[in-house]
């Protein structure tokens, strides 16, 4: 793989197969013997191919159920493509209301474990601990299981991690829609910080202007399909058009 790539899709492309809940009653079953629950295919992601480079941040836009959590979960290696492949070139964290982390474990359990993931030894998460509880404001719940945090709780442990951990790609999927506004402006000077510098961002949201700000180059989708991939402004028009 050319080393100035983080991201490679080739082909890519993922279906869901979704049996209708009502026939999953004991009542339902009995009366519809002889007629097999229905099930239909969802078409989430359609064959696919793009790259990102090193450094760059790149926008997905495009109206609920049109795909972005999905193709943003194949890139980071949560789902398994139907068909073609992802490479990934450098270490990752997805930051979607917690994916990656483990609801069973507290705070303090994951940030080890995420920690871990991305390669570091435990003397280096032991150094950077106090940072991320701090930078997460999560002091007092640290050894709360995640499972009762809030999703803007859990979005801001996965997002502080990332960024002190130093994950080399991020995935960020509606991080600014989840956090209050002390988070999201923290995450703001995450963004403009030389932090940034360097590392690999896939941002999922519904707010142009945080697309506008940030991104080199955008995605619109449409329907599982990747309609329009390049020039921000043009997918943000794309985007606002299908709007209407
Ligand atoms: N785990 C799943 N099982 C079955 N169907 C799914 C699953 N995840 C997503 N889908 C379906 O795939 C389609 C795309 O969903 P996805 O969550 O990727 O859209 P999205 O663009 O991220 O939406 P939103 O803007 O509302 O977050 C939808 O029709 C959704 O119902």
């Amino acid at each position: 793989m050319d080393n100035s790539f983080a991201i490679q899709a080739k082909n890519i492309s993922k279906t869901f197969h979704i049996t209708e809940d009502s026939h999953n009653t004991v009542k339902h079953r009995l009366f519809n013997i002889f007629n097999p629950p229905r099930s239909k295919n969802v078409n989430a992601v359609k064959m696919m191919s793009f790259d990102i480079k090193k450094g760059e941040c790149i926008g997905l836009l495009g109206r609920n159920g049109c795909g972005k959590s999905t193709l943003t979960k194949l890139m980071a290696g949560v789902y398994q493509t139907d068909t073609g492949y992802v490479k990934i070139n450098g270490s990752t964290m997805l930051m979607n209301l917690g994916v990656g982390m483990s609801h069973e474990l507290t705070a303090r359990e994951n940030i080890y474990v995420s920690g871990s993931v991305l390669g570091m030894k435990i003397k280096e998460i032991d150094a950077i601990f106090d940072t991320i509880v701090d930078f997460a404001e999560l002091r007092e719940f640290i050894d709360t299981k995640i499972k009762y945090f809030s999703s803007g709780m859990v979005a801001r442990l996965g997002f502080s991690i990332a960024v002190n951990a130093g994950a080399d790609i991020m995935f960020l999927d509606e991080i600014f829609a989840v956090g209050d506004v002390k988070f999201q402006e923290k995450a703001i000077k995450v963004f403009e910080s030389s932090w940034i510098k360097g590392k690999t961002v896939v941002l999922v949201s519904h707010s142009m202007d945080t697309i506008r700000n940030y991104c080199s180059r955008a995605g619109f989708m449409k329907n599982g399909e990747m309609v329009y991939f390049g020039d921000t402004e043009k997918a943000i028009e794309l985007y606002m058009a299908d709007n209407q």
